[in-house]
């Protein structure tokens, strides 16, 4: 598939690198700044340097603000029977085909680990999208990582508030858990490798095991011993439940007013 990326920031270019390992596209970069893309990536400023009908997929990668201002000038460059691909927050489908018309649409939300290929995605597609568009755009998305098929858009923004902005939560967490590390005497290093090491290591051994996080909880906590010291603490007033209940129920919000 021929296929613009435009906007290659944060997102669209974690998305790239893994894209580029994979044979059989061919990638065009629309964005004013873009600087070390990879070789063999044709890379425009502007939309006018751009062909007419010329990609099969036009992935959308702005600021779901930018969207309305800027995509208007890119419909030209989509090949009739084409569709758009947007990996925009909270931006409906609705509000696209407001901007422009009737078109196969298809809305993807993937997280920041895409960038190793360890990415999860979900994708809805409008009514509009042949089943053919459905999964050349669902294999050219696991090639970032998982894709989960989903059946309505209030969906999307659920994951949005999951999984979407979960990196960042999760490194928010790991931040913290190291500072704490440190403030009990290790060095930067030292603290960096024990959270990241625990981490991985605990949710590979969740992958593996077929015991319920309860349970895996309790075999590390012995009765009265350090574990159960630890989790009355981190358990405090039973906070860290309504606490995460609260973050993601504040990114499903926010999705809903970026629609
Ligand atoms: N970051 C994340 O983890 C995730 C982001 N998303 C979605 O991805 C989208 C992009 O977010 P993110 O990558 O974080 O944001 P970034 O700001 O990093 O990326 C947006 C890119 O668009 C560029 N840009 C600005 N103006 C134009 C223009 N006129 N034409 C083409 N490109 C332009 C920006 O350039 P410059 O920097 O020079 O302004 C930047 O490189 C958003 O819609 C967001 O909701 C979805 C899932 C996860
Ligand atoms: O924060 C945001 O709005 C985007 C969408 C999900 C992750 N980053």
């Amino acid at each position: 598939m021929k296929i613009l990326l435009i906007g290659c920031g944060k997102m669209g270019g974690a998305m790239l690198r893994q894209w580029i390992n994979h044979d059989g596209n061919a990638f065009t970069v629309a964005d004013p700044a873009a600087t070390d893309l990879p070789e063999g990536i044709t890379h425009v400023t502007k939309a006018t340097s751009l062909p007419s009908a010329e990609f099969d997929v036009i992935v959308i990668a702005i600021k779901p603000q930018m969207i309305a201002d800027l995509l208007p000038d890119y419909i030209p460059a989509l090949k009739p029977g084409g569709c758009f691909v947007s990996i925009a927050a909270g931006c409906s489908i609705e509000t696209l085909i407001g901007i422009v018309g009737k078109a196969a649409i298809i809305r993807v939300m993937p997280n920041l680990a895409a960038m190793v290929g360890l990415g999860v995605s979900g994708l809805y597609a409008n009514p509009a999208c042949t089943k053919q568009q459905v999964s050349d755009v669902t294999a050219f998305i696991a090639q970032t990582g998982r894709c989960v098929p989903l059946g309505s858009e209030d969906e999307i923004d659920r994951l949005t508030a999951v999984s979407g902005s979960g990196p960042g939560y999760v490194f928010e967490i790991m931040r913290s858990y190291v500072e704490a590390a440190k403030r009990l005497g290790f060095d930067e290093e030292t603290s960096r490798a024990l959270v990241f090491d625990t981490i991985t290591g605990t949710v590979e051994t969740a992958r593996q095991s077929d015991a319920s996080l309860e349970d895996l909880r309790n075999s590390v906590t012995s009765k009265n011993g350090t574990t159960q010291a630890g989790l009355d603490e981190l358990r405090r007033d039973g906070k860290l439940d309504a606490l995460l209940n609260d973050t993601v129920q504040a990114a499903y919000r926010r999705a809903a007013e970026l629609k």
